[in-house]
């Protein structure tokens, strides 16, 4: 927490107004690294829209989010929220309008209140406890010595891996941000978080900004758009599912396999990663 960021802070508020993200001409490359992991990306997300990025694993999807977290610089572009250069903006303005359940949910080793409240440090008791009914997390900590004051362990040690992606879910509730980034990750979620997942961008969070990392197909069949990337952050087709589908390309291949059917030999799928679709 009291580490320096190694990216830049702005001067600006943010004066958030949809929750519009607009990646512009973004390209990027890890320090040390001659190769760009992410080449001219150029997505805009409309704001309060459900969108989702599916792709082979090392295509840039995680570090997109790490670069619109601010965590990351991009080499060369912008990326903008309704309008705002995010270089320009104070850290915590930023980290105020996005909430992110990344692939290992990283909690804090202090009490589960206190990680549950880091977003808005001055939620009640009363709306923790809603948020924590609402993640599905509240009989766990309900059944722990101390409850709300027990500690969680180093990085979490102290809950599983689904328990903590459910604290973070909850940390998402008590934050309330405009913008949802979720990244499922490529391990398998036990089924209680996935249904709570799909459940979150369907009601949960409603009216707000939601970019989901898929690879579990199931989860975004009622996104408003699925952005497929290829190498480098390419967008490679966007649609809807039911119109990927019927395209009949590279997310219907995907699709193909989610329902655990055959893909015809020639099929042109040979040397690529494919993506997780493991439900
Ligand atoms: N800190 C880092 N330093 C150098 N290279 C990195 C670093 N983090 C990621 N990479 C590389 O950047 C590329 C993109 O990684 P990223 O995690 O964004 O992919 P992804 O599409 O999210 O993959 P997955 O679906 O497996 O999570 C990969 O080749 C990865 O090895």
């Amino acid at each position: 927490m009291e580490r320096e960021s190694s990216t830049e802070e702005g001067e600006n508020d943010l004066e958030y107004i949809k929750g519009e993200v607009e990646f512009r001409n973004i390209s990027f490359s890890y320090p040390g690294s001659s190769s760009q992991v992410i080449h001219n990306m150029n997505i805009t997300i409309e704001g309060g829209s459900k969108v989702a990025f599916v792709g082979p694993s090392g295509v840039g999807k995680s570090t997109a989010f790490k670069l619109l977290m601010g965590m990351l610089e991009p080499t060369e572009g912008t990326i903008l929220i309704d309008g705002q250069d995010i270089k320009t903006l104070k850290t915590d303005s930023l980290h105020e309008v996005i909430g992110m359940m990344p692939q290992n949910s990283y909690l804090f080793n202090t009490t589960v209140m206190e990680n549950i409240t880091f977003a808005r440090q001055n939620a009640t008791y009363e709306e923790c406890y809603d948020a924590c009914c609402r993640a599905g997390i509240e009989k766990t900590i309900k059944g722990r010595a101390g409850q709300y004051g027990a500690t969680t362990g180093e990085n979490g040690a102290n809950f599983s891996g689904g328990e903590r992606q459910r604290l973070v879910l909850a940390r998402i509730f008590i934050q309330k941000p405009k913008i949802v980034l979720i990244d499922e990750g490529t391990s398998a979620l036990d089924a209680e978080t996935e249904a709570l997942i799909k459940h979150s961008i369907d009601q949960e969070f409603a009216g707000r900004t939601v970019i989901i990392v898929a690879h579990r197909l199931s989860s975004i069949r009622r996104v408003d758009k699925i952005f497929v990337l290829g190498t480098c952050g390419k967008i490679v087709e966007e649609g809807n599912h039911d119109e990927l589908v019927a395209k009949g390309c590279e997310y219907a291949k995907y699709w193909k396999m989610h329902l655990g059917e055959e893909l015809p030999v020639d099929e042109p799928s040979v040397g690529e990663p494919l993506i997780d679709v493991s439900s």
